[in-house]
């Protein structure tokens, strides 16, 4: 049986804003109706102009309604949504938070909530600082016999030198155990389930070296577009939205050494030491070992997809990528010479999110006699998208007086084994983030280590502004290019099965 957190105030700012009305409240809503709430809860919306708790709970109340990932218990529902309160404050005016300080300890004492607060920061990037510097100066985020919590949603940073100050000054302000970086990414199961199918079986981890493994293809393929984001990707582009974070962490679970415990500092540590060690490339290295490509207009299905630059609040000859497929390579014992290649973009064939573990090839020479005129690779493959699960393909002998072989799969289907509610993702992230359990969020020497590794490739596309640029057309795999990156080591990229 899971533990009841402790009874604490949820505090979101942004409250107003899509992601807590598309993934915080209904991810709220589900860990209410698994009775995972603190018996003693308020959910504190801020919002930065005027309004009341009644216009607020009914824009959640709407929220839910559309985003839901189950069907609304209106029980369920009337009981969380009678624990809402808005509160108006504006980092801009600093008198808005003292004057906050106060409601929020009146209200706390009126719901008996203890003190404990979890601070969930749902705004821009650029709201991250100001909230938490107000925060800290009406000695909001003291832990005084109560617990004070920070949740910075991602991007953390938008390079390396912004990634550490914005750490250096969190960190002035809170110590590292109350920073909560989130990484939806670490809230899937599948991902999760990496330590798990790594240390939790015998026959996996004595082959999971350089010795028995090629290489690794990281893909996360998406088909929607940039949407409405214009403004927020145009200033971002496909690297720094998806690999330092989703991809990295994909990476690092991957390869990371077995932690001594399953707890936050064995877990964390090894991750980052893996980062660390994903081997720096010049500016000269990153372009050779990276493809950029934008997408124009296309179809996929029956839907149109228009050209990425006519995309509202993106700049008509922008140069962002929308695609970005990249080679490295981590300097450790384990991993010396394994190729690691990760890709990711927008407006492509098929939504896949997938590591695939290519093994060494077995010797030919025993076939060479016979009907058999190659053998087929050996993949483990993890994939979250389109369905969740692990599937390794092998060789096998096909039926018949001859011996002939053929690739076949084992598939693992979660859907098949398990029967779990369909969820938003976050509530296994907010649930440890109330319990005081960080193992599932990033640690600051993570965050620095991964924008290090892409570092130079952000400034090597910088320095080499339009030119490289690849375009493809929405609804294709992506640009040409990205096949000629392991085509040249002899290597493809996976088909999807
Ligand atoms: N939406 C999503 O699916 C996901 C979002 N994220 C991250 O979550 C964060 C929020 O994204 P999203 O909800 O989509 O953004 P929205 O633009 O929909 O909402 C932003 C929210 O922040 C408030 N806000 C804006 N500027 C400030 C400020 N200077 N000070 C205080 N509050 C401010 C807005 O309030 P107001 O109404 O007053 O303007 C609004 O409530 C971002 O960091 C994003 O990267 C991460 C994963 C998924
Ligand atoms: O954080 C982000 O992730 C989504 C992809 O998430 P997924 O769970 O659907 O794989 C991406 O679309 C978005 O651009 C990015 O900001």
């Amino acid at each position: 049986m899971q533990k009841k957190p402790d009874p604490c105030s949820f505090v979101i700012f942004g409250a107003t804003g899509d992601l807590t009305h598309r993934l915080v409240i209904p991810a709220l809503y589900n860990l209410a109706a698994g009775n995972l709430l603190p018996d003693k809860f308020c959910v504190v919306g801020i919002v930065r102009r005027g309004m009341s708790s009644e216009q607020l709970t009914d824009s959640l109340m709407q929220g839910l309604r559309k985003f839901a990932t189950r069907p609304v218990d209106e029980a369920i529902a009337k009981r969380l949504f009678e624990c809402v309160t808005a509160i108006e404050a504006d980092p801009r005016d600093p008198a808005s938070f003292d004057a906050m300080s106060e409601r929020l300890d009146r209200l706390e004492k009126a719901r008996e909530t203890g003190g404990n607060r979890l601070f969930y920061l749902a705004t821009p990037p650029s709201a991250f600082l100001p909230i938490s510097e107000q925060l800290g100066r009406t000695g909001m985020l003291e832990e005084n016999g109560a617990w004070r919590r920070l949740v910075v949603e991602k991007p953390f940073g938008t390079d390396l030198a912004s990634a550490k100050a914005l750490n250096a000054a969190l960190l002035k302000l809170v110590d590292e155990h109350q920073i909560y970086r989130i990484d939806h990414y670490l809230g899937k199961e599948t991902v999760q389930n990496i330590l798990v199918l790594r240390f939790a079986n015998g026959m996996f981890e004595p082959i999971w070296n350089r010795n028995h493994i090629d290489h690794v293809q990281i893909t996360v393929d998406e088909k929607l577009g940039v949407g409405h984001r214009g403004s927020f990707y145009d200033a971002t582009g496909a690297l720094r939205d998806m690999v330092p974070n989703h991809l990295f962490q994909l990476l690092s679970l991957v390869t990371m050494e077995p932690p001594a415990r399953f707890d936050a500092h064995a877990v964390r540590s090894e991750k980052a030491e893996v980062l660390s060690a994903i081997q720096i490339q010049t500016e000269q290295e990153a372009l050779s070992n990276s493809v950029r490509g934008q997408y124009h207009a296309g179809k996929i299905g029956d839907t149109e997809i228009s050209d990425y630059l006519k995309t509202p609040d993106v700049r008509p000859d922008s140069s962002t990528e929308t695609y970005a497929a990249l080679k490295l390579t981590i300097d450790n014992w384990r991993w010396a010479g394994v190729p690691f290649y990760l890709r990711t973009g927008k407006a492509l064939t098929s939504k896949r999110t997938e590591i695939a573990i290519k093994f060494k090839q077995a010797p030919f020479a025993m076939f060479r006699d016979t009907a058999v005129d190659r053998l087929s690779q050996n993949y483990l493959v993890i994939s979250t998208e389109p369905t969740e699960g692990i599937e390794l393909q092998f060789n096998t002998k096909v039926p018949g007086p001859v011996i002939n072989i053929d690739g076949v799969e084992m598939k693992f289907r979660y859907k098949d084994y398990f029967k779990a509610e369909p969820s938003t993702g976050y509530e296994t992230l907010i649930y440890d983030c109330m319990i005081g359990d960080n193992i599932l969020f990033q640690r600051a020497d993570s965050v620095e280590a991964g924008w290090q590794a892409v570092q130079p490739f952000l400034d090597a596309w910088k320095s080499a502004g339009g030119r490289g640029l690849q375009p493809y057309k929405a609804g294709s795999e992506g640009p040409e290019a990205a096949n000629a990156l392991l085509t040249r080591d002899g290597r493809s990229w996976r088909k999807l099965g």
